[in-house]
């Protein structure tokens, strides 16, 4: 069932090491089929070394699993989530990238210093809200994806795809799997040229909005907004 689907988050997710953004087995990558209504996503604990297509766990938008031996992923309920919340995206990354989880950690948003990130992002790298007591101690991962979908009430995800989730690690998403994993790949890439330009200037001010402007329009179009929700 669903092959081409499989085959495609099982690509997306060994992507993820090959583009240096996994440690161990952390991390994972899921993709949607919107008229079923059903994602494949990376089993839980299995080294992407011996992943396989058919390793992939089908889960509907229940929650329910549709097909496969394996346990889906621990971070199954915050892609549900975000699939739930942001119509819009076909696939859900979430990796434990270093630079990219040092800001989740240290609780702050990838500030927008260049045109690189301006190019990828409308704004700063958005940091969610610490999550409660209660939210840890209940549905941690489905609270998790709730905090996401909290920080994007004036976000659009398609202006921002990614997220860092307060002292935890980045999420990214997009239109397709392959462009979440392209998405993980510059939030780290950016994370970590921030984290350098920091050092060298600590005092750095984030970029003007004009050339924010240019660059950001410049790659996704003249009516592109960056900051706010279309309207
Ligand atoms: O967020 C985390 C751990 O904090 C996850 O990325 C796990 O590291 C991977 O879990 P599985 O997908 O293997 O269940």
């Amino acid at each position: 069932m669903l092959t081409e689907l499989k085959r495609e988050a099982y690509e997306a997710n060994i992507a993820l090491p090959k583009q240096g953004l996994i440690n161990l087995t952390f991390g994972n990558a899921s993709a949607i089929d919107r008229a079923q209504g059903i994602f494949a996503i990376k089993p839980s604990g299995v080294d992407y070394a011996v992943l396989k297509p058919e390793d992939m766990v089908l889960v509907d938008l229940d929650g329910k699993r549709v097909e496969g031996d394996l346990n889906p992923s621990s971070d199954t309920p915050t892609h549900r989530r975000l699939f739930l919340a942001f119509e819009s995206i076909g696939g859900v990354v979430h990796t434990h990238s270093s630079c990219a989880t040092a800001f989740a950690q240290a609780g702050r948003a990838i500030p927008i210093f260049g045109t690189t990130h301006a190019d990828y992002f409308a704004g700063d790298v958005p940091v969610t809200r610490k999550m409660t007591a209660d939210e840890i101690a209940s549905a941690y991962e489905w609270e998790t994806g709730n905090v996401i979908v909290e920080r994007f009430r004036d976000l659009d995800p398609a202006d921002y795809p990614a997220v860092l989730v307060n002292r935890h690690a980045p999420f990214t998403w997009g239109p397709t799997v392959a462009k979440a994993v392209e998405a993980a790949v510059a939030t780290e890439c950016i994370a970590h040229m921030a984290l350098m330009s920091l050092q060298l200037a600590p005092q750095l001010e984030v970029i003007e909005t004009e050339l924010l402007n240019k660059h950001f329009k410049r790659k996704h179009g003249p009516d592109a907004y960056y900051g706010q929700k279309k309207a």
